[in-house]
């Protein structure tokens, strides 16, 4: 009985393929470095670069979209689509999840799909959003976040829908949700994950005042589970995914289905309601300016 309503929940999980692949080059395989059979092959797209190693039955997912892994609509898209071929692909139990740029794990929403841009792109951009955390959030897999980078806003927000985060410990890589300091509001969902994970009181302080949280107070108030030296992140994520992966997964995967449904399920009900809200939001000429006038400061802050 449990084991059918789990199915059937991930059933309606599994929404529409977008046909919106606008410049990916998916499903490109190539060696990887040091050869080997099939469990080394590398796989992916432009965006996002996987590598498998069936021995282990984990894969390391990482975000190559320079120079911040920015969420534009074909990064949503191409990490949508990796989550799914390894989900179908019964060889893999687990994803390490991380960054291939430089400094950053991701600098979250990509500004620029939603400045200046009709309500038709902002709308298809948000339904990118929603299926991305609705994918990560209630995937089947264990995912386990190795953040060794900034981590601000919808990058917080991947991480968060993993069941394990790693931080790098370095006082530049801050994690949190900032949104109301561009002038922005998180929506629901956002705010669901951030209390499930932290609480309502700490989520209500740190969704007020935009805070991101270097990583001491981000292990501190539990934000991550784990702050170790950046050339341990990797490592340590694979001893996490260990520990995780020692777990039965029809046991593993029903405990997580029972602890996340009802977050899921509220935004499957209301998912269109959200998309007019954010669509009619975002193009609200005042927020227009307030998130012109971030990517400009952005743009000027170098060095
Ligand atoms: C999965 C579901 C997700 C749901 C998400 C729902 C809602 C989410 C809200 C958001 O995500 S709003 C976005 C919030 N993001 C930020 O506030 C981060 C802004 N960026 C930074 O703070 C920094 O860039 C960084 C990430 C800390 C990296 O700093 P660094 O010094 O390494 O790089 P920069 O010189 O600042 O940037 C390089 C380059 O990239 C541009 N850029 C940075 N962030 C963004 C962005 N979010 N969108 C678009 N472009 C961005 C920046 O302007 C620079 O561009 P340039 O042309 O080279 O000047």
């Amino acid at each position: 009985m449990a084991l059918a309503s789990g199915v059937r929940f991930a059933e309606r999980a599994l929404l529409r393929p977008w046909a919106l692949l606008r410049g990916t080059t998916l499903g490109r395989t190539e060696p990887a470095a040091g050869g080997g059979g099939d469990g080394a092959r590398r796989f992916g797209s432009q965006r996002v670069l996987v590598e498998p190693d069936a021995a282990s039955g984990v894969a390391v997912m990482k975000l190559r979209n320079p120079p911040v892994n920015a969420l534009s609509l074909e990064l949503l898209t191409e990490l949508v689509i990796s989550l799914e071929k390894l989900e179908n692909d019964k060889t893999f139990r687990g994803v390490i999840l991380t960054s291939d740029c430089p400094r950053v794990f991701c600098a979250g929403l990509d500004l620029t799909e939603i400045c200046g841009r009709n309500p038709a792109h902002c709308a298809e951009y948000w339904k990118a959003m929603q299926e991305l955390w609705l994918r990560t959030y209630l995937s089947s897999l264990v995912l386990v976040a190795a953040i060794n980078g900034a981590c601000p806003a919808g990058g917080c927000i991947i991480a968060l829908s993993c069941d394990c985060r790693v931080l790098a410990d370095n006082p530049k890589y801050r994690i949190g949700l900032n949104e109301t300091l561009l002038g922005i509001i998180a929506p629901f969902w956002l705010k669901d994950t951030y209390v499930n994970t932290i609480g309502h009181r700490a989520s209500e302080q740190a969704l007020q005042l935009g805070s991101l949280f270097p990583p001491a107070e981000a292990l501190q108030v539990g934000l991550v589970d784990q702050v170790v030296p950046e050339d341990q992140v990797q490592s340590t994520a694979l001893s996490e995914m260990a520990r995780w992966l020692a777990v039965p997964d029809h046991a593993r995967q029903l405990t997580k289905n029972m602890m996340r449904k009802a977050t899921a399920d509220r935004l499957l009900r209301q998912r269109d309601a959200d998309t007019q809200n954010f669509v009619s939001f975002v193009c609200r000429d005042s927020i227009q300016k307030s998130l012109q006038a971030y990517l400009e400061k952005l743009r000027q802050r170098k060095g």
